[in-house]
């Protein structure tokens, strides 16, 4: 469980990023944090994962955080297992090499999350969004039941996403507590349970089927933004968010106020 209580965060003393931001996360459930750029959300996940420390409020973590940075490059000359391996650290007592149960843990989560064959790679080899794989795949190998992802899905291709947001959905379905940061509503529709948009003028939190509408999420961005409902081969009915696209002058108003577009039926 992870709990955030009146939390501020500022770089600069007096110049708060966001500030009063108060949720929980509880096991086998998920928060996205959406909003724009700069609004905040790096810094938001870096507190709750604990490597930054807030500047007002407390946050409380009864768990040990496995962490999902955002995607950059890295120059570490590490095999991609090894990186993996790096998650096991906790588990790897001091001054012993990681034995065959943690190699196991390794693979495994490599296996989960689609990228077995990049095991002996180099990692600065790899391409962007295969970096950002071994990054989940080690933080699942931690074992720890919260796990804090910086923009899990930035870089990744359709199939990809596909594959990282099925495999977050099982986790969280095994019991484990998640906060994420997207900038995708598409994902958060799909795996969170409740949701903190970073709002300009403050944070709001609260439960996803009620924050994510079109109207705040018009807010949330400035620009025009639909929802619609489809059905899925399976029977199961999705919401999925679309921007308008319009002339500059639209968004500069950030109109949200055009009548809804008619759904699509494939
Ligand atoms: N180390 C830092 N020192 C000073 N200011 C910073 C630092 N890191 C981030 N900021 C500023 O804090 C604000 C929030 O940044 P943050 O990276 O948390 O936003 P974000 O919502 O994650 O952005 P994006 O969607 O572009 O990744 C921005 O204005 C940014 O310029």
């Amino acid at each position: 469980m992870l709990e955030l209580d009146h939390v501020a965060y500022g770089y600069r003393a007096a110049e708060h990023i966001f500030r009063d931001v108060s949720f929980r996360v509880s096991a086998g459930t998920a928060t996205a944090v959406l909003g724009p750029n700069g609004s905040g959300k790096t810094t938001l996940v870096r507190c709750a994962a604990g490597l930054l420390a807030p500047t007002e409020g407390t946050i409380t973590r009864l768990e040990t955080v496995g962490y999902v940075p955002q995607a950059h490059s890295s120059s570490f000359a590490y095999r991609a297992l090894d990186m993996v391996l790096m998650g096991r650290a906790r588990q790897v007592r001091i001054f012993r090499s990681p034995g065959a149960a943690d190699r196991f843990a390794a693979l495994r989560a490599m296996e989960r999350v689609g990228i077995a064959d990049l095991a002996d790679r180099l990692f600065p080899t790899l391409s962007g969004g295969e970096q950002q794989l071994v990054f989940i795949a080690r933080a699942i190998a931690t074992g720890c039941p919260l796990l804090v992802l910086d923009e899990p899905s930035t870089g990744l291709d359709l199939k990809n996403q596909v594959r990282v947001l099925t495999l977050l959905r099982d986790l969280k379905a095994d019991g484990m507590a998640l906060l994420l940061s997207t900038h995708e509503p598409d994902h958060a529709l799909y795996l969170a349970d409740s949701v903190v948009l970073m709002h300009r003028d403050g944070v709001v939190a609260g439960s996803a089927a009620e924050l994510l509408t079109a109207a705040q999420l018009s807010g949330l961005y400035g620009v025009g933004v639909s929802t619609l409902e489809y059905q899925e081969g399976n029977g199961a009915r999705r919401r999925t968010v679309v921007p308008r696209y319009g002339s500059a002058k639209t968004l500069l108003s950030g109109d949200s106020q055009l009548p809804p577009s008619a759904p699509i039926n494939s």
